[in-house]
């Protein structure tokens, strides 16, 4: 490398798909949000995030390496190889919500993401590799047998706080989790919305955005999903959340949505 480092990020590289026989070439550019990445080349392009640990998979999926080009200051150049995790949007409430173009998912490297719902870890440490290494995710999961895995998996990043916790006693982890940038959801209940509400309280800065997924037969499988959507994004708007917008998961997952919206302090607590 030469003198100062390297200038400007990398935009994207040639390679191999790691373990790929016969090397087949892909390309891996930025995504329109930041901390994503396309990687085309292979049957049809796919959503991948910057993998904080090279060499390892968390559930087995795929991993790309290229060779990234920088510029150094000297006007030298200086290749590396970077990998990549293919990220699937079938296996994932966020990548489902990005490939679907959602128009902010509103974390970026350096965001400090409260991830409500954490199950094993499989869509965290995506946000992990997301946020990069100075961002953090605080996982919040109540099933101790999600648990282990998810701590398992914070065990090789430095930068997912796990929490084995109910979300619904935001209390009981206020002394671990600081003031975050962004609230993501997944938790899968019909009080899901007073979940989010109570830790936006504790948590969310002022103007920070909130993510939330939501199953439509988890909060009242008698009604049409549309009509659930709605009554959920009311009750957001009633705790202070502004929506932003709102798109089906559809065809990645069934009868879901994400709605996003914006958290103002000054509007009623939880
Ligand atoms: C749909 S799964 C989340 C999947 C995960 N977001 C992913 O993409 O891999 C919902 C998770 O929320 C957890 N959960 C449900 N209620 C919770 C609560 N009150 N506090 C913490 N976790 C909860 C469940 O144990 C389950 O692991």
């Amino acid at each position: 490398m030469g003198r100062g480092g390297p200038r400007g990020g990398a935009r994207g590289g040639r390679g191999g798909g790691a373990g790929q026989r016969g090397g087949a070439k892909v390309i891996v550019e930025p995504h329109r949000h930041p901390g994503v990445f396309v990687v085309r080349g292979g049957k049809e392009d796919g959503i991948a995030t910057r993998n904080i640990t090279p060499g390892e998979s968390v559930y087995g999926e795929k991993r790309v390496s290229v060779d990234e080009v920088q510029t150094n200051e000297d006007g030298s150049q200086t290749t590396t190889k970077v990998e990549y995790r293919t990220w699937n949007p079938f296996r994932s409430k966020l990548c489902a919500a990005i490939a679907g173009g959602a128009d902010d998912i509103y974390m970026k490297p350096g965001s400090r993401v409260l991830y409500l719902g954490g199950a094993s870890g499989t869509s965290v440490s995506h946000v992990a590799d997301l946020v990069g290494p100075t961002g953090f995710v605080y996982a919040v999961e109540f099933s101790s047998r999600s648990g282990r895995d998810l701590v398992s998996m914070a065990s090789k990043r430095t930068n997912v706080v796990p929490i084995v916790e109910d979300a619904r006693q935001p209390a009981r982890y206020r002394m671990v989790v600081p003031m975050v940038d962004v609230i993501f959801a997944d938790v899968a209940q019909p009080d899901q919305a007073r979940i989010v509400a109570m830790n936006a309280n504790w948590f969310l800065k002022a103007g920070g955005g909130v993510l939330i997924s939501i199953k439509a037969n988890c909060i009242d499988s008698t009604a049409p999903a549309a009509e659930v959507f709605a009554a959920e994004v009311q009750k957001m708007r009633a705790d202070g959340i502004k929506p932003k917008f709102q798109l089906t998961l559809e065809p990645f997952e069934r009868d879901h949505c994400l709605v996003a919206g914006i958290f103002n302090r000054t509007q009623k607590s939880a």
